[in-house]
């Protein structure tokens, strides 16, 4: 499929973009197709109990626990341990977890942008997720569709299948604000962005001379088409040219371009599988100085795994970056629960560095060894 844009969209028109069921794009609200509005009308039909409150009815679509979901048939799709979530084959005693693996880079960097929207951010540059949506949603991704069984059920989390990687949570705006107001230092440390979703927090700390960034999603789709293009758009490629006559200088500068990209490696998985692959497959896998993650502690039944991963990866003298809504209506996460579960295992303490109390109530912590040596 030939599908190339080679503009920008300086404003945020990912609202008004509208994947409808039959992939065309809708530009403007009023004109969504009348299959799209029956659609709606099904969807307030079936409102989950939460969104009976003064809530805002974007913010309860985020949050909705898809307990009635059924679980992926793609071969390499994955099962969650979270109880009670899905549906499960009841020969099935232990439930799959996605298997991690590691994104390689393509050789050919400006394939990665190929048929992406490129949209701007102070400092940064992000691909449209609808744009992306809409291309995956006619498409098969290999072993992943997540985006018709996220478009089907309406929801941006469905768990163990998609954990909402496919946009841009408001926590990590509150992050990149923190990093800019605290002057967060990112030079020569080792980065991961755990639960990267579009990698904005990575690519902050890339752009501000980490020695090297991990970024991890649960999803192969999401790392291979939201988070690996956001990288290599915030890498200046303007000049790259396959001339073999180019001169010298051009060259070394391409291979600078390159050699910046080297210090970025991907990975797609569940957490306890994402550790497995890191700590077994790396001859001596050296920790996290800063470990930066964004709306991750929406689901309890993650506590444990996100802790432990914490436990596994992160250096002693490390700490770790996490944004969050106060609650997580529907699934039943928030910050005091997690808090008071990193207190019951005393291994960590945490911090709280902000509130942002407009909106929904936001919370920035720090989370550090307790005993550190
Ligand atoms: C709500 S999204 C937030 C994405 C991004 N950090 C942001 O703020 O825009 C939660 C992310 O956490 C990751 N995640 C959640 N639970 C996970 C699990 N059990 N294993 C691996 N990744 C998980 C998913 O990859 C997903 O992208």
């Amino acid at each position: 499929m030939i599908f190339q844009f080679n503009f920008n969209i300086e404003d945020h028109v990912e609202n008004e973009l509208t994947p409808p069921e039959d992939g065309a794009l809708t530009l403007s609200p009023s004109k969504v197709s009348s299959a799209s509005e029956s659609q709606k009308q099904k969807q307030k039909e079936r409102k989950h109990p939460m969104e009976q409150s003064d809530l805002p009815s974007e913010h309860l679509w985020e949050y909705r626990a898809m307990g009635n979901v059924a679980p992926s048939q793609d071969a390499d799709s994955p099962i969650s341990t979270a109880k009670g979530s899905r549906n499960l084959d009841p020969d099935e005693k232990q439930p799959r977890l996605a298997v991690a693996k590691e994104h390689a880079l393509p050789e050919d960097l400006k394939k990665v942008l190929e048929n992406k929207v490129i949209e701007l951010l102070p400092g940064l540059q992000h691909v449209n997720i609808s744009v992306v949506k809409t291309i995956w949603s006619r498409e098969n991704f290999p072993g992943e569709n997540i985006i018709s069984k996220s478009l089907s059920s309406h929801s941006d989390l469905i768990t163990g299948v998609y954990e909402g990687g496919l946009k841009i949570w408001e926590c990590t705006f509150d992050l990149l604000t923190y990093f800019t107001k605290a002057k967060v230092k990112f030079a020569g440390k080792k980065v991961l962005d755990l639960g990267c979703g579009s990698g904005l927090l990575g690519i902050t700390a890339f752009k501000g001379g980490a020695k090297e960034i991990h970024f991890q999603d649960y999803n192969s789709l999401v790392i291979d088409e939201v988070t690996l293009p956001n990288v290599v758009a915030n890498c200046s490629l303007e000049d790259e040219e396959n001339d073999a006559d180019e001169p010298d200088v051009k060259k070394c500068r391409k291979s600078k371009v390159a050699q910046e990209l080297c210090k970025c490696r991907f990975f797609s998985g569940e957490w306890s599988e994402f550790c497995k692959l890191m700590l077994n497959s790396e001859n001596l896998f050296v920790k996290y100085d800063l470990i930066l993650t964004s709306e991750t502690i929406y689901n309890p039944d993650y506590y444990s795994t996100l802790h432990q991963t914490f436990l596994s990866l992160l250096s002693k003298g490390g700490r770790v970056l996490l944004a969050s809504k106060a609650h997580y209506f529907g699934v039943g996460g928030g910050v005091h629960l997690f808090q008071k579960f990193v207190e019951e295992k005393d291994i960590f303490e945490t911090k709280t560095l902000e509130i942002i109390d407009e909106g929904l109530k936001r919370f920035l912590l720090e989370i550090t060894f307790k005993y550190p040596s």
